[in-house]
């Protein structure tokens, strides 16, 4: 029997009903989905846009002004003394710099910061990461192919070692070790220009100190850890290919510098009208120091890096023997450190209340002089700047750098 016709319409009435029902509750739930959706994916937000921010701030820092022409540079231990002049004076002349520094705590990480903004005002991105993490390390190497690393992050100081072995090991020896790991491969292999320091001579009595000479009786774990690390660089040229050129400093100064040493402690304590401690060597002799001003170290490390030829490694294949070299970089004039002392009183208009006693054992040497004809020959080193100048330049940095923080 057929249906009412009213029938048919009510049931044809109710499925559209239940159609119309069906998509509005689809809508709904669309509608709430993406309404309870957008606090949370802007919560996302936060987390990746910044990471992606990260990854193109990276990206961006590491650009050459020229493609063609400039170098894609990592510096480590950005934020430190060095590290800030070296990568102001890359980025200053067109290459694209990316720094890394773990900011610790060895001195005043307020100054490293300022550095950092110094540098991010130049162009210069400084992520904050420890040389030991392989897998930022490696994620650098992810977004950017770099051609050169200037390794400079390190555990300094000869004397600090006896209070705090452990960091050396950390920083100079396993930290060193990690970025030749990153290093050998990434694809393609960078070139590696890294600091050494003159207290690899140690002992060494043979003036003035060359390359070739007795590096093999250091006086500080210090010295050991950065002897160790010039070894460990044969190892990795030899068997992965890396070009390695180590730069031997002698106490660098200049503004910017690092409070731990003695000319940065003199002035801080002279102003303050505090006692500062000069040490003597057996039967009064002066302690002295081939101080080297920091314009011309930088001037150094670049000569390095543009004279630095190309690693040999790839995919575990090495296509030939790889460049090593070690030079010095020092000014070729040693100075004793009473005589910084009267440079100082001059220049601050201050006399020092000097306490001199005898250099401890801790690590201290009485005296470091660089030869530096294979720097001057190969890398056109060539030191300008005298103590005099060098201070007089750290000393208005100082007054300006600390009035300007009191305000
Ligand atoms: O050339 C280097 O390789 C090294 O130079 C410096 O080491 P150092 O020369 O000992 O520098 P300072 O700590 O500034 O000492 C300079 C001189 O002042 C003397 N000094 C230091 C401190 C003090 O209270 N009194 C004092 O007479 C030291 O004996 C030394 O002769 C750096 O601190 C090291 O990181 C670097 O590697």
């Amino acid at each position: 029997m057929d249906k009412p016709i009213h029938t048919h319409r009510f049931r044809y009435r109710c499925s559209i009903t239940k159609l119309i029902f069906c998509w509005f509750t689809i809508l709904l739930a669309f509608f709430f989905f993406f309404l309870l959706k957008t606090p949370s994916s802007n919560a996302n937000h936060r987390v990746l846009p910044s990471l992606s921010t990260w990854e193109i701030v990276v990206v961006q820092s590491a650009k050459p002004r020229d493609n063609s022409t400039g170098h894609s540079v990592l510096v480590t231990g950005a934020a430190g003394f060095v590290g800030t002049h070296v990568s102001l004076a890359l980025k200053e002349r067109g290459d694209g710099v990316v720094g890394i520094d773990n900011f610790n705590k060895y001195y005043d990480p307020s100054l490293k910061r300022r550095r950092s903004d110094l540098l991010l005002r130049n162009g210069v991105f400084v992520l904050e990461a420890d040389i030991n993490d392989s897998e930022k390390l490696a994620k650098l190497f992810r977004l950017v192919k770099f051609t050169h690393v200037v390794h400079l992050a390190a555990q300094a100081g000869v004397r600090y070692a006896l209070k705090n072995p452990a960091s050396y090991v950390h920083s100079n020896i396993a930290g060193l070790v990690n970025v030749f790991e990153v290093c050998k491969s990434a694809n393609p292999q960078p070139s590696i220009v890294w600091a050494s320091s003159s207290s690899v001579y140690g002992l060494n009595s043979k003036v003035p100190f060359s390359e070739e000479d007795r590096a093999d009786q250091p006086a500080s774990l210090y010295a050991a850890t950065k002897k160790a690390g010039e070894e460990i660089a044969h190892a990795y040229n030899h068997i992965h290919g890396l070009s390695i050129t180590g730069l031997r400093f002698f106490t660098v100064y200049g503004p910017w510098g690092r409070p731990d040493m003695m000319y940065f402690s003199f002035t801080k304590n002279m102003l303050r009208g505090k006692p500062i401690v000069v040490f003597e060597g057996p039967d009064h002799g002066s302690v002295a120091r081939d101080f080297t001003y920091i314009d011309d170290v930088v001037k150094g490390c670049l000569a390095a890096l543009d004279t630095a030829e190309k690693s040999t490694g790839s995919g575990g294949r090495v296509e030939g023997r790889a460049q090593l070299r070690v030079f010095n970089l020092g000014n070729t004039s040693p100075v004793p450190v009473s005589e910084v002392v009267s440079i100082m009183e001059r220049l601050l208009r201050v006399k020092a209340k000097k306490v001199v006693a005898p250099m401890p054992r801790n690590g201290d040497v009485l005296f470091t002089h660089a030869n530096i004809s294979l720097a001057r020959r190969e890398l056109g080193y060539m030191p300008t700047t005298d103590l005099k100048t060098g201070l007089r330049k750290f000393v208005n940095w100082y007054l300006a750098y600390y009035s300007e923080s009191k305000r």
